[in-house]
Parts: structure tokens; sequence; C-alpha cells
């Protein structure tokens, strides 16, 4: 054999140990992994099994809000998944809404059907689907009739998860999701027929207006770190009194806030929104912040919690835009900055932060309104917004005018630019600056002056901006 051919052989042999050694740790690593998923099945049951129902259909619903809810949609969607054999209920939030008689905004489905089982089924349907997207978390979208679109997911356990992802199986088994899922209430299940099915005492804490996590709060919370500000949402959403917190559930959450820092600014800000427009707003986020969620969500490091608890207890009837309350613990621009980039908000958002802290201190004046006036006149910003803003400054000291101005008209400022143009003014640059002074003088005069009373000014105006422009 040549020396060529030698090294050939030498080499295939190498190639073919290396792929078969592979080969065997890969299907070991898969083996185990599948091991890791089925024993996290079973003890998930046996862990669930004594504190969940035995019977779990509590009770038929045959209310307005639910019969409400039976169009031709619907009826086909049922129907469907009825020929084909397998289960659908309404899962989650709509049948917590339901249950307190409110008619609920939008509806998820849960059904035993795995994603690709349904996709066969409505193929062969012809219904069509959207969203694709949702598919690897079980999620399909059939829209029925061309009409209307239901989102159902199939049963699923999250198997390996970050507190932000999931890595999710496929499952039959309807206590597993509800076990799944966030907090008792939004645990439950709704049949097609009405039947209530409620594992882990929902509908119980529904009516005890309790808001805890389903089985160990700490075990829910590392799932999904969002669930913190999510308990404290549907407290607010639930509770009739402040301060009546579940004591498993806040150690769970304090033990936890880290969690917080990896959940993106858009999450955090849906979520706090709510909280901070919901009811006992001020009393919860003194709670968040107590347990240590503050730096997490973007507050400074000594957020200003007196200064809230003052601003909630004399303006908090008042329904303050969320960015007001929320500004009273920001002590500096800067604050509002740094929490602007953690939480992303909306252009007009950031700029009520900042309106906020630079004019929280009450301004005295013999006509208090008019400050306000001449400013939201003279600003580069839009003057409806720039009202909006006074008129959350005003709310937050809870200063009676607040009314007066949110019914103030904007006064139309009586100068346009073809009358400059008439007199003289040349368009441009020039014109603009010549405008501006002649909005701020009209301001300061209480926007009483007629156009004659401005044009007496232009000589005046145009005086002042020939010296400007000699001095530059
Ligand atoms: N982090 C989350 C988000 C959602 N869910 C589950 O998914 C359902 C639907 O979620 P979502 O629509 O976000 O909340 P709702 O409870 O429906 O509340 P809302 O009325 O505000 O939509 C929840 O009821 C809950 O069972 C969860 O367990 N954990
Ligand atoms: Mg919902």
């Amino acid at each position: 054999m040549s020396l060529i051919g030698i090294l050939t052989c030498v080499i295939m042999f190498i190639l073919n140990t290396s792929t078969n050694l592979l080969k065997r740790f890969c299907s070991t690593s898969v083996y185990k992994l599948l091991k890791v998923k089925e024993e996290r099945i079973k003890n998930l049951r046996k862990m669930a099994l004594p504190k969940s129902r035995e019977n779990p259909i509590i009770m038929k619903l045959d209310t307005p809000e639910f019969n409400a809810l039976f169009n031709d949609e619907l009826r086909s969607l049922i129907s469907i998944f009825k020929e084909y054999g397998y289960e659908i209920r309404i899962a989650g939030g709509a049948v917590r809404d339901l249950l307190m008689g409110k008619q609920p905004k939008d509806l998820d489905f849960a059904t035993t059907a795995t994603p690709t089982e349904m996709k066969e089924m409505f193929t062969t349907e012809n219904v069509r689907m959207i969203n694709v997207n949702g598919e690897k978390h079980g999620t399909i979208t059939p829209r029925i009739n061309d009409k209307e679109n239901f989102e159902v997911t199939t049963l699923r356990i999250d198997v390996i998860s970050d507190g932000r992802h999931a890595e999710v199986q496929f499952t039959t088994d309807w206590l597993l999701d509800s076990l799944r899922r966030d907090l008792t209430i939004n645990s439950m299940f709704l049949g097609m027929d009405g039947n209530v099915y409620d594992y882990f005492f929902g509908y119980d804490d529904l009516k005890k207006h309790r808001v805890a996590f389903v089985g160990k709060a700490e075990t829910r919370i590392q799932e999904d770190y969002l669930r913190i500000l999510r308990y404290f949402r549907f407290y607010g959403r639930i509770c009739p009194e402040p301060n009546k917190f579940d004591s498993e559930a806040i150690e769970a959450i304090r033990n936890n806030a880290h969690g917080l820092a990896d959940i993106s600014g858009e999450r955090i800000w849906i979520e706090l929104k709510q909280i901070l427009e919901g009811n006992f707003a001020g009393d919860i986020m003194v709670t968040m912040i107590e347990n240590g969620l503050g730096p997490h969500i973007g507050l400074p490091k000594k957020p200003n919690v007196s200064e809230l608890k003052r601003v909630w207890n004399q303006s908090g009837h008042l329904k303050l835009n969320a960015i007001t309350l929320l500004s009273a613990l920001l002590n500096t621009v800067d604050d509002a900055i740094a929490l602007n980039l953690r939480i992303k908000f909306s252009a007009f958002e950031r700029e009520l932060a900042i309106y906020i802290v630079e004019n929280r201190a009450p301004k005295l004046h013999p006509k208090p309104l008019m400050p306000f006036q001449q400013q939201i006149l003279k600003s580069i910003s839009k003057p409806a917004n720039v009202k909006k803003m006074a008129v959350e400054v005003l709310k937050y000291n809870n200063s009676p005018y607040w009314e007066e101005l949110e019914k103030w008209e904007i006064p139309k400022f009586p100068v346009s630019g073809n009358l400059l143009k008439e007199r003289g003014v040349e368009p441009g640059r020039n014109m603009g600056a010549v405008m501006t002074q002649l909005k701020h003088f009209w301001a300061d005069n209480d926007f009483n002056l007629s156009v004659e009373d401005l044009m007496k000014e232009l000589p005046r105006v145009l005086e002042v901006l020939a010296e400007k422009k000699k001095i530059k």
C-alpha cells in the first residue's frame, strides 16, 4: 500500500470513530433531557395534587356575558374541534372576567390538539391561519369566516425557563396547564357548555379578593419575572383595600426582585402603567419600592417615597396620568432621563416626566393660570400637549385651577405669515423669529391685543432682531 493509501485509511478511521463518539454523546444528552422532562412532569403532577381540587368542575356558567360570546364564528370554531375530537376551552383572564360579571376584552382558548394537529385540521377545513410566529409556543390563530381571529393554544408546561423565555412541552393534561399559570384567579378554564374548571381554588380566591400565585410563588415568579408586576397589577384590580398583600407572595417577590433587571423596558412599562392607573396605586408603589423593585425598573437609588405619599394622598383622587404619579419619585431631571432609558416612554410621556420635575414647585402669580397659559403659547412644543402637561402639574399640586385650565380654549394668535409679508417682512427664518417675538408680546399682554395693536409693535420687534444680528 502506498503512503497516501495508509494516510487515507488513518484519516478515515479517526473520522469514523469521532463521528460515532459524537453521535453517542448527543443521543445520551437528548436521552437525558427527555428523561429530565418526563421526571419533571411526574413531579409537577405529584406536587400539584395535594393542593388541587379533585373534581375541578365547580359550576355551570349561564350568564348574559357568557351567552353574548356565541356568534356564528365561535360556533363554527367549536364545531370544528368537536368534529375532530379535540377539546377546547376558554382559558385564563377571560374566565376570571366572566366570573366577575365582566365582558372580557379578549378571549384566549386552550386545547388538547397540538399545533400540528390544529394546522392539519384547519387546512382540511379550508380555514386560513394567521400569525405563524405563535406556533413555537403552541398558539395557532385561525381566521373563521374571514371575519374573526381566535387564538388557540395547546395545553403546555414550561419545561426549562430562564425567567424570560421558556422551552415548552405540549400536554393533554388540563391540570398541568393550569399549574403553569401565574395566579389562581387566572388559572381557570371554561368549557363551551359553561362548565367552570378550577383546579387551584381560583374562584374562592376571586370571591375573597385574594391575589395569590398558583402553587409555590417563588417557582411561578422564576418562570417569568414579569409576574412580579402582574401580581401588583391584579392586586389593584381585584382587592377592595390597600396593603393586604399575601405574605408568601411578597416574600417571594422580595427574594426575586433582581429578576426584573432582565425584563425588557417595554414589557415593564405595559404593566407598571396599569399599576399606576389602577386602584391603590400610591400604596402599591410604596410596597414595590420597600421590597426592592425600584432599581430594576429604572427608578433612582433613593426614590422620593415621601413625595409620592404626599402626592398620592392629596391628589390620588384626581385620576393622575401614570407618569405624573411616577414623577413624584424622581428627584431630578436626570432621574427622569435615566428612567426613560430603562422603560422607553413615548415622546409625550418623556416630555411630561421632565415637565413635572421642572414645574412642580407651585407658581405664585396674581392670576394663577397665567404663567401656564404663557408657557403653553410660548413653548416650541405643540400647545395642546403643553396644556395637557400643565393640567397634570396642577393636579399634582392638587390646585383647584386644573379644571379651569382644562376648559380653557387655547386662543388663536391673530397674526398670519401673509400679513407679515404684506408689511414687508421677508419670508424664511427671519419671519419665524418675528412671529415668535410678537407671540411672546401677545402672551405677555394676556392675549388681549388686536392685530392692530400687534402691528404697532412690529417696528420695535424688527429693531430688536436687527440689533441681535449685529451683535452676532
Ligand atoms: N406572565 C404571564 C402572562 C400570562 N399568563 C397566563 O396567560 C393568561 C392570559 O394572559 P394575559 O392576556 O396577558 O392576561 P389576562 O389575565 O388575560 O389579563 P388582561 O385582562 O389584562 O388581558 C393569564 O390569565 C394567565 O393565565 C401567565 O400565566 N403568566
Ligand atoms: Mg388577556
